[in-house]
């Protein structure tokens, strides 16, 4: 009897492995982090290698501490950190590089040419993006055009690219696949289509032979080999973290929004089965699709490259906090910043500003101030990101949100969330379950194999944890986005190479 779904969701900073039950509940959980590679400012790299070893450590650790075997596994579902580019050898399995990871700046170069060929319009039409190094387009090419000799392996048909869903996948069950969503994520994929792009592979110099197959979001694409889990188990559920934790907080009705905060912070709001076009600096990217369904379903996006982050670097760059949950304590003891704001474009900014450029910046200082103040202006700064995004989205959506769901690492932080629902001036809702897109990755996968039901019956499973109602006065609000916009203003363009 099938007791349970493993998630596997792969992020930024760490590898998690959650075992729920089918009530949606966290059964066990394991969880370790892996090393971060800065080879050079605005480099970052993992070593792909670390992302599987800590993957599968994790998730066999949790079958073994919840004394669960692969015969109490009705399937698998893989959640991961998008854009993350790897290439490897089809016949070693071996990677050509480190993979390149999604808040890389080294392809700015390529942007800034591909847009000054006036590729824009025609590349946001097609792909729902803008020009930026964040997607693996970009980074892809960077890989064929610099690591020697690899040009020609591709071209020779011996190496596969995938993001770090197929690297996972390929390395569980042998198969070179991606989904929906996670493919939309390239710079390569036709959203409309749902297929991959000529044009873009041509205009991008890719080899067609590098590319894994596109699959659904939700349904069955291998099963594991035995020998990672004992036995094999059906690999039914995968999509990019942030569309999972979208399925995970039961947004499944246009207009329903979420916001994650962890590494950085991403809004996504459901709207539909066609692509909304954004007309605010916003992304169109496919939330997710299902086996034997046409057509996906279609989020609007925000991506900001910088939230958690912030904290660790407050933690580990600035060693003012030992932990990222004493960054509440520290911020709370001071009433307000003293006039101290920060803009955390470490890499650049993403949404609305999509600015590779920009730097990371503290205006504002005087001999008064402290690392509290530093501490809170950290996190003012992730909410005013937050708004910045959800400004955008309303427009775009043409209508006004009347909650905005979040989980994530940094959900946890009580006087976040309730700065956050100040600035918006829009309830902020936290669910028990915040291992969202773990979760999302788990529902994905057992709605394909029959563990659950139906979406009414994964929708029913989602309970409040916590309400933040906003209470500041819209006008304080407002003043204090506008000064927030007069430092984003300072830390603009400030990398531009001579
Ligand atoms: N109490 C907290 N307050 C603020 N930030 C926090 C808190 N707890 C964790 N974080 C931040 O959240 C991030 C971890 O969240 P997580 O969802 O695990 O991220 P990811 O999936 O991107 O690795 C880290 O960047 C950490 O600094
Ligand atoms: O690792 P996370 O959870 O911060 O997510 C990273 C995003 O998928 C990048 O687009």
């Amino acid at each position: 009897m099938n007791k349970y779904i493993l998630a596997l969701d792969q992020g930024t900073t760490s590898s998690r492995a959650i075992l729920f039950g089918h009530d949606g509940r966290v059964r066990a959980i394991a969880q370790q982090e892996f090393p971060q590679i800065f080879p050079q400012p605005g480099w970052v790299e993992h070593d792909a290698g670390d992302i599987w070893r800590s993957q599968l450590a994790v998730a066999q650790e949790v079958l073994r501490e919840s004394g669960a075997d692969a015969a109490d596994i009705a399937a698998i579902g893989i959640a991961n950190q998008r854009e993350t580019t790897l290439l490897w050898d089809r016949s070693t399995g071996k990677p050509v590089a480190n993979a390149i990871v999604w808040q890389d700046r080294r392809t700015a170069g390529i942007c800034d040419a591909l847009r000054e060929a006036g590729h824009a319009e025609r590349i946001r039409q097609k792909t729902g993006l803008v020009i930026d190094a964040y997607f693996s387009g970009t980074k892809l090419k960077w890989l064929l055009d610099n690591v020697p000799g690899v040009r020609a392996r591709a071209e020779r048909g011996e190496l596969a690219f995938g993001t770090v869903d197929a690297w996972l996948v390929w390395k569980l069950c042998g198969r070179h696949v991606t989904d929906v969503s996670n493919a939309s994520r390239t710079m390569l994929f036709d959203i409309h289509a749902l297929a991959w792009d000529e044009e873009l592979l041509q205009c991008l110099d890719i080899p067609p032979s590098v590319l894994p197959a596109v699959v659904p979001s939700s349904g069955e694409v291998g099963r594991s080999d035995p020998q990672w889990f004992g036995a094999s188990i059906p690999i039914a559920g995968i999509a990019g973290d942030q569309q999972a934790a979208t399925f995970g907080q039961a947004c499944h009705q246009p207009g329903m929004a979420k916001n994650t905060y962890g590494t950085g912070c991403f809004m996504l709001m459901h709207t539909g089965d066609r692509a909304k076009a954004s007309h605010n600096n916003l992304l169109t990217t496919v939330g997710w699709n299902r086996s034997g369904v046409p057509g996906a379903e279609y989020m609007l996006e925000g991506s900001v490259f910088m939230a958690g982050a912030a904290v660790q670097w407050l933690r580990d760059g600035l060693g003012i906090i030992r932990s990222a949950e004493e960054v509440e304590e520290l911020a709370a003891s001071v009433p307000d910043t003293g006039g101290v704001v920060m803009v955390p474009a470490f890499a650049g900014l993403g949404a609305p500003y999509w600015d590779a450029y920009a730097r990371g910046t503290i205006v504002g200082l005087t001999r008064g101030s402290t690392k509290a103040h530093i501490a809170r202006a950290t996190l003012a700064a992730i909410a005013y990101q937050t708004a910045d995004v959800l400004e955008a989205m309303q427009k775009d959506a043409e209508i006004g949100l009347t909650e905005l769901r979040v989980d994530g690492g940094a959900a946890r932080n009580n006087l976040l969330m309730q700065f956050q629902a100040d600035v918006l001036g829009v309830p902020v809702v936290r669910p028990k379950v915040t291992e969202t897109t773990a979760l999302g990755a788990a529902y994905l996968a057992g709605l394909a194999v029959g563990f659950w039901s139906s979406r009414e019956e994964i929708a029913a499973q989602w309970q409040v944890d916590r309400r933040f109602e906003p209470a500041m006065a819209a006008a304080e609000a407002r003043q204090r986005l506008a000064t927030w916009r007069r430092a984003v203003d300072r830390s603009r363009e400030w990398a531009v190479p001579e």
